[in-house]
């Protein structure tokens, strides 16, 4: 997607050497546009632990380009098997992780030492372009969705809620649900985002708002807690999320709060769709409350907050009062009885083991598990 005309990926290989790998810091979005060089694992862990890199499609993308960093000095058996589960360690949730590493590592485990480090970079190469496609293919069978809320509402914009950041820049490129905005906005729909703040870490002030704003889409900040409101006064047509895990029964996790909006959403008939690559799959698991690990992150991220002053200087400053403990449980789980659908690369299907496997029956067998 582009930045003022310039068109970027979230990760790539630094052209001019051809082995550093580059990302936007995204903990410096949206008052500084900083591309950082990556040229040693530990600087990736530290890039995926801090969330200079985040999004489930993009920290599995960058992981894999860790492990080719990293086979560049060492290519032995051990340090490929111990590299790749450091970097699996770094955050716990979002399964593109593991399901990235698994991959890189199927690819180079057979892979003679010389030759391992050149495989690494085209695995992962792989995995990156794989992104795109699945994210561009995940916009093209969300559209449907909202065109038809269009038919509905002739010359009216289509008021779509949206938590976390779910861009192009939590992917590769183009993101997940926010890929089914910037089609239905490209392709002259009139849509108009809701986008939750997303406390602690404010993706959705910071940096969903950053990306529509460059994009050109028409949105409006509201508090985490406004969507409910909205919705019981009709100004809601559509929730559109990603997920950091599917599992087979269709439970989603994604980013804390998801839970409350599906809740409102079915308390007020608003439909909410649940957009994911393949990555992001888990069929070795069923129910996603007791199964999916939740990260906990800083209980510091919830008592301050990060902002702006007018001198133009990033400040963090404590918001909660002095001595309060805090609790930050970074992700929830909506139950798939909450879901309208699934929106996938391969089509739009119903959040359950049924409809998963009609859109990807090459893992029957591992459902059946
Ligand atoms: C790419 S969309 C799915 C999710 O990755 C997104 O909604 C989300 O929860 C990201 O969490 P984050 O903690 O910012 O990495």
């Amino acid at each position: 997607m582009n930045i003022d005309g310039v068109a970027y990926r979230s990760v790539w290989v630094d052209q001019d050497d051809g082995w550093s790998v580059r990302i936007l810091d995204q903990t410096r979005l949206p008052w500084t546009v900083e591309i950082l060089r990556l040229t040693h694992e530990d600087e990736v862990a530290h890039a995926i632990r801090s969330m200079q890199v985040r999004g489930a499609p993009l920290i599995g993308a960058v992981a894999a380009y860790g492990l080719a960093l990293a086979l560049r000095r060492d290519a032995s058996d051990a340090a490929l098997e111990r590299v790749a589960a450091m970097l699996g360690d770094t955050r716990p949730t979002a399964v593109n992780l593991r399901w990235a590493l698994d991959r890189m590592l199927k690819a180079l485990r057979p892979v003679a030492a010389a030759a391992r480090a050149e495989a690494a970079y085209e695995a992962a190469g792989a995995i990156a372009e794989d992104d795109v496609e699945t994210c561009r293919s995940i916009g093209q069978h969300g559209l449907p969705l909202i065109q038809a809320i269009a038919a509905r509402k002739p010359g009216k914009p289509v008021n779509i809620l949206t938590h976390c950041n779910t861009g192009w820049i939590a992917t590769v490129d183009y993101g997940t649900a926010l890929s089914v905005i910037y089609q239905a906005h490209d392709a002259g729909i009139p849509v108009h985002v809701w986008v939750d703040e997303t406390r602690p870490r404010n993706q959705g002030s910071a940096l969903t708002a950053w990306e529509l704003g460059r994009h050109g889409v028409p949105h409006t900040v509201i508090a985490d807690n406004a969507g409910g409101h909205l919705m019981q006064h009709g100004e809601v047509d559509i929730v559109l999320v990603g997920t950091d895990r599917v599992t087979r029964q269709g439970d989603v996790a994604n980013k804390i709060g998801t839970y409350l909006k599906a809740l409102a959403a079915w308390d007020n008939d608003v439909p909410f769709w649940v957009a994911l690559p393949h990555s992001t799959l888990d069929m070795r698991v069923r129910d996603g409350l007791r199964e999916i690990p939740i990260e906990e992150r800083a209980a510091d991220e919830v008592l301050n907050t990060t902002g702006r002053l007018p001198s133009g200087e990033v400040v963090t400053v404590r918001t909660a009062a002095p001595g309060s403990a805090g609790a930050n449980p970074a992700f929830d789980v909506t139950p798939a009885r909450l879901v309208s659908g699934l929106i996938t690369e391969r089509g739009r299907c119903d959040a359950s083991e049924a409809g998963l496997l009609g859109l990807y029956p090459e893992f029957a067998a591992l459902a059946a598990e």
